[in-house]
Protein backbone atom coordinates (compact mmCIF):
# COMPACT_ATOMS: atom_id res chain seq x y z
CA UNK A 1 0.00 0.00 0.00
CA UNK A 2 1.42 3.76 -0.68
CA UNK A 3 0.00 6.56 -1.00
CA UNK A 4 0.88 10.89 -0.44
CA UNK A 5 3.49 11.08 3.09
CA UNK A 6 1.15 11.25 6.50
CA UNK A 7 1.66 14.01 8.26
CA UNK A 8 3.05 13.31 11.88
CA UNK A 9 -0.48 13.25 13.94
CA UNK A 10 -1.96 11.44 11.07
CA UNK A 11 0.76 8.62 11.49
CA UNK A 12 0.73 8.92 14.98
CA UNK A 13 -2.81 8.33 14.94
CA UNK A 14 -2.84 5.49 12.73
CA UNK A 15 -0.03 4.00 14.97
CA UNK A 16 -2.44 4.66 18.25
CA UNK A 17 -5.22 2.79 16.46
CA UNK A 18 -3.20 -0.38 15.78
CA UNK A 19 -3.04 -0.74 19.48
CA UNK A 20 -6.55 -0.15 19.77
CA UNK A 21 -7.71 -2.92 17.59
CA UNK A 22 -4.62 -5.60 18.53
CA UNK A 23 -2.75 -4.95 21.79
CA UNK A 24 -2.60 -7.64 24.24
CA UNK A 25 -4.68 -5.55 26.57
CA UNK A 26 -7.71 -7.42 24.40
CA UNK A 27 -6.71 -10.73 24.54
CA UNK A 28 -9.22 -12.98 26.80
CA UNK A 29 -6.06 -14.17 29.38
CA UNK A 30 -5.73 -10.48 30.20
CA UNK A 31 -9.20 -10.53 30.95
CA UNK A 32 -9.00 -13.15 32.87
CA UNK A 33 -5.76 -12.15 34.95
CA UNK A 34 -6.60 -8.85 35.74
CA UNK A 35 -10.16 -9.48 36.91
CA UNK A 36 -8.59 -12.30 39.14
CA UNK A 37 -10.27 -15.56 37.49
CA UNK A 38 -7.29 -17.24 37.39
CA UNK A 39 -5.51 -19.97 39.85
CA UNK A 40 -2.34 -19.33 41.21
CA UNK A 41 -0.87 -21.79 39.13
CA UNK A 42 -2.07 -20.27 36.21
CA UNK A 43 -0.76 -16.94 37.32
CA UNK A 44 2.60 -19.20 37.48
CA UNK A 45 2.59 -20.10 33.92
CA UNK A 46 2.62 -16.40 32.69
CA UNK A 47 4.80 -15.17 35.21
CA UNK A 48 7.13 -17.60 34.38
CA UNK A 49 7.04 -17.80 30.22
CA UNK A 50 6.89 -13.99 30.22
CA UNK A 51 10.64 -14.60 32.15
CA UNK A 52 11.93 -15.39 28.70
CA UNK A 53 10.20 -11.59 26.83
CA UNK A 54 11.90 -10.05 29.64
CA UNK A 55 15.13 -11.80 29.25
CA UNK A 56 15.38 -11.57 25.57
CA UNK A 57 14.61 -7.96 25.67
CA UNK A 58 17.79 -6.73 26.57
CA UNK A 59 19.59 -9.05 23.67
CA UNK A 60 17.47 -7.33 21.13
CA UNK A 61 18.06 -3.76 22.41
CA UNK A 62 22.21 -4.67 22.23
CA UNK A 63 21.92 -5.94 18.90
CA UNK A 64 19.61 -2.59 17.73
CA UNK A 65 22.15 -0.75 19.57
CA UNK A 66 25.06 -2.27 17.73
CA UNK A 67 23.17 -1.02 14.64
CA UNK A 68 23.06 2.65 15.02
CA UNK A 69 25.01 5.11 13.63
CA UNK A 70 25.62 7.91 16.01
CA UNK A 71 26.63 8.66 19.78
CA UNK A 72 23.46 10.45 20.53
CA UNK A 73 21.41 8.00 19.33
CA UNK A 74 23.25 4.65 20.96
CA UNK A 75 23.58 6.74 24.87
CA UNK A 76 19.86 7.05 24.21
CA UNK A 77 19.68 3.28 23.91
CA UNK A 78 22.08 2.78 25.94
CA UNK A 79 19.57 3.35 28.58
CA UNK A 80 17.33 0.51 27.81
CA UNK A 81 19.99 -2.22 28.55
CA UNK A 82 20.60 -0.51 31.97
CA UNK A 83 16.65 -0.64 32.60
CA UNK A 84 16.70 -4.05 31.85
CA UNK A 85 20.22 -5.71 32.99
CA UNK A 86 20.62 -2.82 35.76
CA UNK A 87 23.84 -0.97 36.43
CA UNK A 88 25.26 -2.83 39.46
CA UNK A 89 23.86 -0.45 42.09
CA UNK A 90 20.29 -1.01 41.06
CA UNK A 91 18.13 -4.62 39.79
CA UNK A 92 17.19 -4.28 36.37
CA UNK A 93 14.04 -5.29 34.95
CA UNK A 94 15.40 -9.00 34.46
CA UNK A 95 16.22 -9.15 38.27
CA UNK A 96 12.91 -7.58 39.09
CA UNK A 97 10.89 -10.13 37.06
CA UNK A 98 12.51 -12.92 38.99
CA UNK A 99 11.50 -11.37 42.07
CA UNK A 100 8.24 -11.86 40.87
CA UNK A 101 8.50 -15.01 39.76
CA UNK A 102 10.00 -16.12 43.19
CA UNK A 103 7.10 -14.06 44.93
CA UNK A 104 4.88 -16.34 43.28
CA UNK A 105 6.58 -19.35 44.61
CA UNK A 106 8.60 -20.40 41.26
CA UNK A 107 12.01 -22.09 41.90
CA UNK A 108 14.38 -19.21 39.96
CA UNK A 109 16.71 -21.98 38.85
CA UNK A 110 13.85 -23.69 37.16
CA UNK A 111 12.50 -20.40 35.72
CA UNK A 112 15.81 -19.10 34.18
CA UNK A 113 16.53 -22.87 32.74
CA UNK A 114 13.79 -22.01 29.87
CA UNK A 115 12.93 -25.92 30.83
CA UNK A 116 9.44 -25.59 31.30
CA UNK A 117 8.60 -22.68 29.00
CA UNK A 118 5.99 -22.63 25.99
CA UNK A 119 7.10 -23.50 23.10
CA UNK A 120 5.10 -21.50 21.57
CA UNK A 121 6.79 -18.38 23.62
CA UNK A 122 9.89 -19.23 22.96
CA UNK A 123 9.49 -19.19 18.91
CA UNK A 124 7.43 -15.75 19.39
CA UNK A 125 9.98 -13.95 21.78
CA UNK A 126 12.77 -15.65 19.20
CA UNK A 127 10.84 -14.05 16.56
CA UNK A 128 10.92 -10.60 17.78
CA UNK A 129 14.85 -10.81 18.55
CA UNK A 130 15.49 -11.81 15.04
CA UNK A 131 13.08 -9.17 13.58
CA UNK A 132 14.72 -6.68 15.25
CA UNK A 133 18.20 -7.92 13.93
CA UNK A 134 17.31 -8.33 10.16
CA UNK A 135 15.07 -5.43 9.74
CA UNK A 136 15.60 -1.75 9.21
CA UNK A 137 16.70 0.18 12.16
CA UNK A 138 13.67 2.38 11.51
CA UNK A 139 11.41 -1.11 11.79
CA UNK A 140 13.20 -2.32 14.81
CA UNK A 141 12.50 1.07 16.23
CA UNK A 142 8.99 0.57 15.09
CA UNK A 143 8.25 -2.70 16.38
CA UNK A 144 9.04 -1.15 20.35
CA UNK A 145 6.13 1.37 19.92
CA UNK A 146 3.82 -1.40 21.99
CA UNK A 147 5.14 0.49 25.08
CA UNK A 148 2.81 2.86 24.10
CA UNK A 149 0.01 0.96 25.15
CA UNK A 150 1.90 -0.12 28.27
CA UNK A 151 1.00 1.90 30.78
CA UNK A 152 -2.62 1.92 30.82
CA UNK A 153 -2.66 -1.96 30.72
CA UNK A 154 0.44 -2.14 33.47
CA UNK A 155 -2.12 -0.06 36.41
CA UNK A 156 -4.97 -2.14 35.16
CA UNK A 157 -2.93 -5.56 36.15
CA UNK A 158 -1.25 -4.09 39.17
CA UNK A 159 -4.90 -2.96 41.33
CA UNK A 160 -6.68 -5.60 39.16
CA UNK A 161 -3.88 -8.73 40.71
CA UNK A 162 -3.87 -6.83 44.04
CA UNK A 163 -7.66 -6.79 44.63
CA UNK A 164 -7.92 -10.18 43.47
CA UNK A 165 -5.15 -12.84 44.36
CA UNK A 166 -4.07 -13.44 48.15
CA UNK A 167 -1.19 -14.69 46.78
CA UNK A 168 0.31 -11.40 45.57
CA UNK A 169 1.47 -8.60 47.20
CA UNK A 170 3.04 -4.93 46.43
CA UNK A 171 6.37 -6.51 46.10
CA UNK A 172 5.58 -9.34 44.17
CA UNK A 173 4.63 -6.53 41.69
CA UNK A 174 7.31 -4.33 41.80
CA UNK A 175 8.74 -5.06 38.86
CA UNK A 176 5.75 -2.70 36.77
CA UNK A 177 6.45 0.77 38.76
CA UNK A 178 9.47 1.49 37.33
CA UNK A 179 7.92 0.50 33.78
CA UNK A 180 5.58 3.35 34.28
CA UNK A 181 7.99 6.16 33.82
CA UNK A 182 10.80 4.09 31.58
CA UNK A 183 8.07 3.10 29.04
CA UNK A 184 6.51 6.84 28.06
CA UNK A 185 10.19 7.76 28.13
CA UNK A 186 11.40 5.58 25.70
CA UNK A 187 7.84 5.98 23.78
CA UNK A 188 8.80 10.00 23.66
CA UNK A 189 12.19 8.96 21.52
CA UNK A 190 10.80 6.31 19.52
CA UNK A 191 7.66 8.07 18.37
CA UNK A 192 10.30 11.02 17.30
CA UNK A 193 12.87 8.94 16.02
CA UNK A 194 10.00 7.15 13.60
CA UNK A 195 8.18 10.15 12.53
CA UNK A 196 11.84 11.75 11.51
CA UNK A 197 13.06 8.91 10.14
CA UNK A 198 10.08 7.76 7.95
CA UNK A 199 10.39 9.67 4.65
CA UNK A 200 8.46 8.08 2.29
CA UNK A 201 4.83 6.34 2.64
CA UNK A 202 6.45 3.27 2.02
CA UNK A 203 8.23 3.99 5.05
CA UNK A 204 5.49 4.93 7.08
CA UNK A 205 3.80 1.57 6.05
CA UNK A 206 7.04 -0.62 7.25
CA UNK A 207 6.49 1.32 10.79
CA UNK A 208 2.96 0.51 11.24
CA UNK A 209 3.65 -2.83 9.79
CA UNK A 210 6.28 -3.57 12.41
CA UNK A 211 3.93 -2.83 14.90
CA UNK A 212 1.04 -4.71 13.61
CA UNK A 213 4.02 -7.92 14.01
CA UNK A 214 4.97 -7.02 17.19
CA UNK A 215 1.64 -6.86 18.48
CA UNK A 216 0.63 -10.10 16.92
CA UNK A 217 3.61 -11.54 18.47
CA UNK A 218 2.53 -10.34 22.09
CA UNK A 219 -1.08 -11.94 21.17
CA UNK A 220 0.44 -15.07 20.26
CA UNK A 221 2.19 -15.48 23.73
CA UNK A 222 -1.33 -15.19 25.17
CA UNK A 223 -2.74 -17.55 22.83
CA UNK A 224 -0.50 -20.28 23.62
CA UNK A 225 -0.58 -19.76 27.73
CA UNK A 226 -4.90 -19.67 27.23
CA UNK A 227 -4.30 -23.18 25.12
CA UNK A 228 -2.16 -24.73 27.48
CA UNK A 229 -3.20 -23.38 30.95
CA UNK A 230 -7.00 -22.56 30.69
CA UNK A 231 -8.88 -23.98 27.58
CA UNK A 232 -8.66 -26.75 26.56
CA UNK A 233 -5.94 -26.81 29.02
CA UNK A 234 -3.04 -29.16 27.23
CA UNK A 235 0.58 -28.14 28.19
CA UNK A 236 2.44 -29.36 25.59
CA UNK A 237 5.38 -32.11 26.76
CA UNK A 238 7.97 -30.75 28.85
CA UNK A 239 6.08 -27.70 30.00
CA UNK A 240 5.37 -26.46 33.02
CA UNK A 241 2.76 -27.96 34.75
CA UNK A 242 1.19 -25.96 38.09
CA UNK A 243 1.48 -28.56 41.35
CA UNK A 244 -2.33 -28.27 41.62
CA UNK A 245 -2.74 -30.13 38.33
CA UNK A 246 -0.11 -32.36 38.30
CA UNK A 247 -1.01 -36.01 38.72
CA UNK A 248 -1.03 -37.49 42.27
CA UNK A 249 -1.18 -33.59 43.59
CA UNK A 250 -3.86 -32.51 46.14
CA UNK A 251 -5.70 -36.11 45.11
CA UNK A 252 -8.08 -36.81 48.20
CA UNK A 253 -6.97 -38.91 50.74
CA UNK A 254 -9.36 -42.16 50.40
CA UNK A 255 -11.35 -41.77 53.62
O1 LIG B 1 3.34 -5.50 30.83
C1 LIG B 1 3.18 -5.38 29.63
O2 LIG B 1 2.08 -5.59 29.09
C2 LIG B 1 4.34 -4.98 28.81
C3 LIG B 1 4.26 -4.82 27.46
C4 LIG B 1 5.42 -4.47 26.72
C5 LIG B 1 5.22 -4.33 25.29
O3 LIG B 1 4.17 -3.79 24.89
O4 LIG B 1 6.04 -4.77 24.50
C6 LIG B 1 6.65 -4.34 27.39
C7 LIG B 1 6.62 -4.49 28.79
N1 LIG B 1 5.50 -4.80 29.47
C8 LIG B 1 7.81 -4.34 29.58
O5 LIG B 1 7.76 -4.47 30.81
C9 LIG B 1 9.03 -4.07 28.94
O6 LIG B 1 10.06 -3.96 29.62
C10 LIG B 1 9.06 -3.92 27.55
C11 LIG B 1 10.10 -3.68 26.67
C12 LIG B 1 9.53 -3.70 25.43
C13 LIG B 1 10.19 -3.53 24.12
O7 LIG B 1 9.55 -3.84 23.11
O8 LIG B 1 11.37 -3.12 24.07
N2 LIG B 1 8.21 -3.91 25.52
C14 LIG B 1 7.90 -4.04 26.80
Amino acid sequence: MSGPLLPREELEARLRAIGAERYHSLHPFHRLLHDGRLNKGQVQAWALNRYYYQASIPAKDASLLARLPTTALRREWRRRLEDHDGDGSKPGGVERWLRLTGGLGLDEGYVTSLQGLLPATRFAVDAYVHFVRERTVLEAVASSLTEMFSPAIISERVSGMLRAYDFVDEATLAYFTPRLTQAPQDVAFALDYVAEEARTREQQEAVMAALRFKCDLLWAQLDALHHAYVAPGLPPPGAFVPEAFAPGARVAEPA
